[in-house]
């Protein structure tokens, strides 16, 4: 009941308007305890994102539950599910999506004012969480003032700005070159298991797979 994260029975397809509909997920199902970081491996086009998004309230799957540490969301209001994510789930994406004309403390401070955060304590959360990943001489500086390594652990920052019990990543070291990747991906387990927070990381790159405490992969809609 107080897993991080429960899937279970996860549909979902497209149908575009036209009689065949593409299936994308057949019935996925997924534990993730508590603290515990797990890849998702899939070739491309399996469905990876389409599971993230649901994993994530952003999508709704067309049967299946999603349950976060024992709170069942599949069926509640849009309303609900918006303040569950601002609250408990932070995204990486494969590109930053910092906003280009914020600093990389603001980008910080931004989302935790949307969750009613002061503006003093956002402005300290920003500073801890960028010394952190070792960025507090760029508090200042917006994103094309940064390096790729940089600007994707400022997104890591961003991610964690109002303390998420789980954390989704898609990518989050994709767009990087192998060099900088592997720091910057050593950088965000550290911040991972310093906040004991529980992960599903989805990446290409088995070598960094292997790094975490187990891998899932998804074939044929189900995760195996
Ligand atoms: N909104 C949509 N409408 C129609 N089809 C979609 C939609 N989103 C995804 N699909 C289809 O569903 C399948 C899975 O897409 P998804 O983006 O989840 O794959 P993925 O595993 O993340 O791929 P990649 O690793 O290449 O990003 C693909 O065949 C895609 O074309």
């Amino acid at each position: 009941m107080n897993d991080a994260l429960h899937l279970s029975g996860i549909e979902k397809g497209y149908n575009l308007g036209r009689p065949n509909e593409i299936r994308v997920l057949n019935g996925a199902d997924l534990t993730l305890a508590r603290g515990e970081v797990c890849a998702l491996v899939a070739p491309s086009g399996a469905g990876k994102s389409t599971l993230l998004h649901i994993a994530g309230l952003l999508d709704t799957p067309d049967a299946g539950r999603v349950t976060m540490a024992g709170d069942d969301l599949t069926g509640q209001s849009d309303r609900a599910r918006t303040r569950a994510r601002r609250q408990r789930i932070g995204f990486i994406y494969q590109f930053h999506h910092l906003l280009p004309e914020f600093t990389a403390a603001e980008n910080i401070v931004l989302p935790q004012l949307a969750n009613g955060t002061s503006a003093a304590d956002a402005r300290a959360r920003a500073e801890d969480l960028l010394g952190r990943v070792g960025l507090s001489h760029r508090l200042d500086h917006r994103p094309a003032e940064m390096s790729g390594g940089e600007q994707q652990r400022t997104a890591f920052c961003r991610a964690l700005a109002n303390a998420p019990s789980l954390l989704l990543a898609d990518e989050p070291t994709g767009n990087l070159d192998p060099g900088t990747s592997d720091t910057v991906f050593e950088t965000l387990m550290a911040l991972v298991r310093e906040t004991g927070m529980s992960a599903l990381i989805a990446t290409h790159n088995l070598a960094l797979a292997a790094r975490m405490d187990r891998t899932m992969r998804l074939e044929g809609g189900l995760l195996v």
